[in-house]
């Protein structure tokens, strides 16, 4: 199994942090719904730039020869587009990773993708600066795994592959406990910041402090429902220590749902909640503050999508 030749579908921010860091060692095309130069910039967290040239392919112009593995870096709304536009211009068996927040396009891609179908969960921070510039924020850690449990050695050839080039990976067999995980502490977080528009570490405000703690009450029982069990302790316990610990680490930052309303883009809010509650209500457990985050997004993204309600 070679691991050479490298599609990275989705040129954004993360998908560019991957595509810039790989191709000191690999062969890398980014493939593009718009034309980008091909020259990339990355700025490193110690401020230095990285420059390197990328193969750029628009995604209805595919390259030839196919690649030994296709990473999806798109939004989780944008992933089973990007996918269908793709999958019948593959031969069978190329390996897909997804590299999206959430829990919503994983299940139903690695299930869709005719090939092996791994999923990421990465705490890497990047920001697009302009089309041929990328900032890496912070470093992270990447982790891979099958949502069947399967090709655990592909996952572990791709993590050293990812860790020869810069970005810490490591295979798991337990990557929808994972990603869960994140998706929990996104929940908490993500909303709230968005819709006040405020940095992390305010939800430490009396204020906010409240409505943290009336999302984690909702979160626990679900999580504990789908058993996900939070990384230290147990229930809400766990829980809360968790989701404080982020937003200490992170008191800082401007969340990405918040960048997203900001920059008047689409948030992946159907991806976070919409598979809590989904949870919730095939256990019968109440998510009243869930669902009210949920619907105010779903009506912003209305908005957006009518003309003129992205001004
Ligand atoms: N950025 C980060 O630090 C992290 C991101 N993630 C997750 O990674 C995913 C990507 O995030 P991020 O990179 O920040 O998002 P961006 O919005 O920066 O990038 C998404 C990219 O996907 C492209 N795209 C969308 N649809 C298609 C399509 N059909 N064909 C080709 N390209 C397409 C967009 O193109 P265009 O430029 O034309 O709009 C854009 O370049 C998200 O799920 C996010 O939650 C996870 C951890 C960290
Ligand atoms: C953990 C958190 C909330 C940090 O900002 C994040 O992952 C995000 O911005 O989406």
């Amino acid at each position: 199994m070679t691991l050479t030749r490298h599609w990275i579908v989705g040129p954004g921010a993360l998908g560019r942090l991957i595509a810039l860091r790989l191709a000191g060692t690999a062969e890398v095309t980014l493939i593009a719904r718009r034309t980008l130069p091909a020259e990339q910039t990355l700025i490193t967290p110690e401020h230095a730039a990285l420059v390197r040239r990328v193969d750029v392919a628009h995604i209805e112009a595919l390259p030839s020869p196919p690649p030994d593995v296709m990473h999806l870096t798109t939004k989780a709304h944008g992933a089973e587009a990007a996918h269908a536009a793709l999958a019948g211009h593959l031969p069978e068996g190329v390996p897909l990773v997804l590299w999206q927040n959430g829990f919503a396009c994983q299940p139903r891609l690695s299930e869709r993708h005719a090939g092996p179908a791994l999923c990421a969960s990465t705490t890497e921070g990047a920001h697009v600066q302009d089309d041929a510039r990328v900032t890496h924020a912070g470093h992270g850690h990447t982790f891979l795994g099958s949502l069947d449990g399967r090709h655990g050695e592909l996952a572990a050839r791709l993590a050293e592959t990812l860790a020869s080039a810069g970005l810490p990976a490591e295979a798991v067999d337990d990557i929808r406990l994972r990603l869960w995980r994140k998706l929990a502490v996104n929940a908490a977080i993500n909303p709230l910041v968005a819709r006040f528009g405020i940095r992390n570490g305010e939800l430490r405000d009396a204020a906010f402090r409240t409505r943290v703690e009336a999302l984690l009450a909702e979160l626990a029982p679900i999580l504990a429902a789908e058993g996900i069990a939070p990384p230290d302790g147990e229930g809400i316990a766990g829980w809360r220590r968790l989701v404080w610990q982020v937003i200490e680490a992170t008191a800082a930052n401007r969340a990405s749902m918040l960048q997203d309303v900001q920059a008047g883009r689409l948030t992946e809010h159907e991806a976070i909640l919409a598979p809590l509650l989904s949870a919730a209500e095939q256990h019968g457990l109440a998510a009243p503050d869930l669902a009210d985050h949920l619907t105010a997004l779903r009506a912003r993204a209305d908005a957006l999508a009518q003309p003129g309600g992205g001004c």
